[in-house]
């Protein structure tokens, strides 16, 4: 049975998910060390914000088929070193907007009215009305920095205490702005025109320190900043300085550089509310979130795709359900091109004919790859590190889409060019879902693929497909079935013999001394 290791508390919906395939451990607060022990036993790790998954622990997890992030920041993840290991890593992009988006409009009613403040002296035993008067956000601009789902949702909610909305994402359309009623502006903009600054971002080397020393001087003196995004977006130390000298008037912070917040002087500011990492903390989003991400794990422990991976291409259900029997036509193909290019190739043509010529059959690509590298890495290489390796080994892929077609409604072409020279091969499925190889080296053919295959090329003469056959059946090898595609009569010709036994040792090189056979290539599928 496979083994989870849930490493952060999640709800225990997930749990029960994930225990109808798998022996499930829940140990929370293991530090690094502690995971790296144990990790070897595990295929999949559930996980929120609390555990960082270190480029030693993904090393380390060499039973690992999955990461899950049962949340929206992957940030805590070593993703390029869990893709290079053919680990999946998924997350639950939508399981939380609304929790975090609650959060930093709570967060920015909480700074405007000083209600922290105001509960601890009410609890204190006072009564200090006139200490805590309040700014209204009624007719104030508000600046959405990231107008992703949380931005969004921060947006609309927003507009309706009667806010304007300032958003800057370089990557939102001005449609998608109009429609949600924000002005797209540049952050220069923003910055100088907001009265509050809501962060709404990932963690990238673009975002940052986004908010620093420099970016703060633009602000009106007034503006209030809250981050319920990520620590690291706003210089804590800038941020602090701002505070102290009274350049800005308040932050909410519910993020921070370093999680747990250690010594810090943001705790002895009074216009500053703090709070510790609290934006997923719904029962709502909890159960949301443990349930998207269990079941994603639950369905790769089974050999189903995940629908939220952030290293491999996601794919709707329905193009999935097109291409998934053309996936293993491309790696069959793949396989194929790469044996008779001689394993080590320099470069992979992929062209995508008919009904396949189109940006959705991306992962034919990935699969072709896949099958090209199967004979050096086996099952080292898999959909989520196929192209990487490729690349690694200075493979260069060329993809090609025609919408054209002659006797299939979708075929795959492959030419690699490998230490035997160039060869290609193309395939096709019948409608009954069987894969066909309908051309190698350009000669016409129509063969199964089989675990064992022998291509001669040869000179389209009389009796030597006789020769052939007699020269196997006197090895004792079972011809299962055989195809001879040429282009011109008595010219070049191919021969394709799929083969119900292994070649024996020496029957190649007996093959390629019939006269008129110019090459030979065994296969194994
Ligand atoms: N405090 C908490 O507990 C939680 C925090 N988060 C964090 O909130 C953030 C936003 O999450 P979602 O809205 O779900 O993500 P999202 O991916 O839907 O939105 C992010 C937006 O940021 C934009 N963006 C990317 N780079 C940018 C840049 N350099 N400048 C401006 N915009 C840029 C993107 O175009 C996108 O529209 C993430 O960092 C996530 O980790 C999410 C959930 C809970
Ligand atoms: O989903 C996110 O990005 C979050 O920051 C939530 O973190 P958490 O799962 O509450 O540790």
């Amino acid at each position: 049975m496979a083994k989870v290791l849930v490493s952060d508390s999640i709800d225990p919906v997930g749990v029960e998910i994930l225990s109808q395939v798998a022996q499930v451990d829940v140990k929370t607060g293991l530090s690094a060390e502690e995971i790296i022990q144990i990790i070897p036993e595990y295929d999949a790790l559930m996980l929120r914000s609390s555990t960082r998954v270190t480029k030693e622990i993904v090393e380390a997890g060499s039973k690992l088929q999955i990461i899950g992030r049962a949340g929206v920041g992957v940030d805590n993840i070593d993703v390029p070193a869990a893709t290079r290991q053919g680990i999946i890593v998924v997350n639950s992009p939508e399981g939380n907007t609304i929790a975090a988006a609650e959060h930093a409009l709570a967060m920015m009613l909480s700074l405007s009215r000083h209600i922290p403040d105001a509960n601890q002296s009410v609890k204190a035993n006072k009564w200090e009305r006139n200490r805590f008067i309040g700014t209204e956000v009624y007719k104030k601009n508000l600046g959405v920095v990231g107008l992703g789902k949380i931005g969004s949702h921060v947006a609309t909610v927003a507009r309706s205490l009667g806010m304007k909305i300032l958003a800057y994402d370089p990557f939102i359309s001005k449609e998608r702005a109009d429609q949600l009623g924000c002005t797209l502006v540049d952050l220069e903009l923003l910055f100088a025109e907001s009265d509050f600054i809501t962060l709404h971002v990932p963690k990238t080397p673009e975002t940052q320190h986004l908010i620093g020393r420099e970016t703060i001087a633009k602000m009106k003196p007034t503006v209030r900043i809250i981050n319920c995004s990520r620590g690291g977006i706003i210089d804590e130390l800038a941020l602090i300085e701002a505070l102290e000298s009274g350049r800005i008037a308040g932050a909410a912070l519910d993020v921070f550089e370093q999680e747990p917040l250690g010594e810090s002087r943001l705790r002895e500011l009074s216009n500053v509310i703090l709070t510790p990492h609290l934006g997923a903390s719904t029962t709502e989003a909890q159960v949301g979130v443990a349930i998207d991400v269990a079941e994603q794990i639950r369905d790769v422990l089974l050999g189903l795709p995940a629908r939220s991976a952030v290293n491999i291409p996601g794919l709707t259900p329905d193009v999935m359900e097109k291409l998934r029997p053309y996936l293993q036509l491309a790696e069959t193909m793949g396989n194929l091109v790469s044996q008779l290019a001689g394993g080590r190739c320099d470069s992979l043509n992929v062209r995508l004919q008919g009904e396949l010529a189109t940006k959705d059959s991306q992962p034919l690509v990935v699969a072709a790859i896949k099958g090209l590298l199967s004979q050096a890495l086996r099952e080292r290489v898999n959909y989520v590190n196929a192209a990487i390796e490729a690349k690694e080994r200075g493979i260069r892929v060329i993809e090609t889409r025609d919408a054209s077609t002659r006797d299939y409604s979708g075929s795959i072409h492959l030419e690699a060019n490998g230490s035997m020279g160039t060869h290609s091969v193309t395939g096709a499925l019948l409608s009954n879902g069987e894969i066909r190889i309908t051309d190698l080296d350009e000669f016409p053919i129509n063969v199964p693929p089989s675990n064992h295959m022998l291509f001669t090329l040869h000179q389209d003469m009389p009796g030597i497909i006789g020769k052939i056959g007699a020269l196997l059946g006197s090895f004792n090898v079972n011809i299962a079935s055989m195809q001879v595609g040429r282009k011109i009569i008595r010219g070049d010709a191919v021969m394709a013999l799929s083969l119900d036994d292994p070649l024996p040792e020496g029957l190649l090189s007996e093959i390629t001394k019939v006269p008129g056979i110019r090459d030979a290539y065994t296969v194994k599928l």
